[in-house]
């Protein structure tokens, strides 16, 4: 019975794309989109997206509104509806062959990394070079697929992550979409005993980041090889703007390549 289940399958993966994400992604057929129809994914508004480069960790970027709040809410819903979480698991990972609704996301990763407004003027170290700035380099952005690995955690209140680089096993351009709660993400420069990196006395080697609820982050370069993340959420040390930030449940996205293995 292949032929029944992946007609399952099908249903269960356009039905999935279309709570996900809206309409848009019943259609597979390959005739242009009408420019003139309605986005099929809010966002902030696929026109106000907005990339900031984090100011003193080269390669890492914040879209802060990447995801509408009904957006959100669709993911979430995608997320839920996998039946990944439990008491006892807060974690889960895929591999090869995403769910339909993580590979519409990373299409809109790709999308927002496109389309999306960058401000490269904010914090020292800037210079013209970096003009055509982009979140994510061609080489990374263009490679089929853009990811192929994913892991959704799920943080309760006073639960985060203790810092570290992402394993080696994955290969460079990260991204982590954030939902249903704020956190602040601390980067702190690694400093492995044979670093051979110069850095300036007065480059920051802390730096916090907030993710809101439907932010993107993408990290590639130094910011994924020598910096590393945490999420450090327990009782005072969510601070941001002189402000702890309220706690509540977090669900996170996290979107990688495999490095293809050496044979
Ligand atoms: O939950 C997050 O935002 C980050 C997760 C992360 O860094 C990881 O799984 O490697
Ligand atoms: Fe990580």
């Amino acid at each position: 019975m292949v032929a029944a289940a992946s007609y399952d399958d099908e249903l269960r993966s356009r039905e999935a794309l279309r709570e996900a994400f809206g309409d848009s992604s019943e259609s597979e057929s390959d005739a242009p989109r009408e420019v003139a129809s309605p986005p099929p994914v809010g966002g902030a508004g696929r026109e106000r997206w907005r990339w900031e480069a984090v100011a003193g960790v080269r390669g890492l970027w914040l879209c802060p509104d990447f995801l509408s709040s009904d957006d959100q809410s669709r993911l979430l819903a995608a997320i839920q509806r996998e039946g990944w979480f439990s008491d006892a698991n807060n974690q889960a990972m895929r591999f090869g062959d995403l769910p339909p609704w993580a590979v519409e996301l990373s299409a809109l990763v790709r999308e927002c990394i496109c389309i999306g407004d960058v401000n490269v003027g904010i914090g020292p170290g800037w210079t013209n070079e970096d003009e055509d700035a982009s979140p994510l380099p061609s080489d990374l952005l263009w490679r089929e697929p853009l990811f192929d690995q994913l892991i959704a955690n799920r943080y309760k209140p006073g639960e985060g992550i203790c810092a570290h680089v992402d394993l080696m096993r994955f290969d460079d351009g990260i991204a982590i979409v954030s939902l249903e709660s704020a956190c602040v993400m601390r980067f702190s420069r690694e400093c492995a005993a044979n670093d051979t990196q110069k850095h300036g006395e007065n480059e920051p080697t802390d730096v916090p980041v907030c993710l809101n609820p439907g932010s993107l982050v993408v990290m590639s370069g130094d910011a994924r090889y020598h910096w590393k993340h945490e999420i450090n959420r327990k009782p005072g040390a969510q601070l941001w703007n002189g402000r702890e930030l309220d706690q509540d449940r977090r669900t996170s996205v996290t979107l990688r390549k495999m490095k293809a293995s050496p044979n």
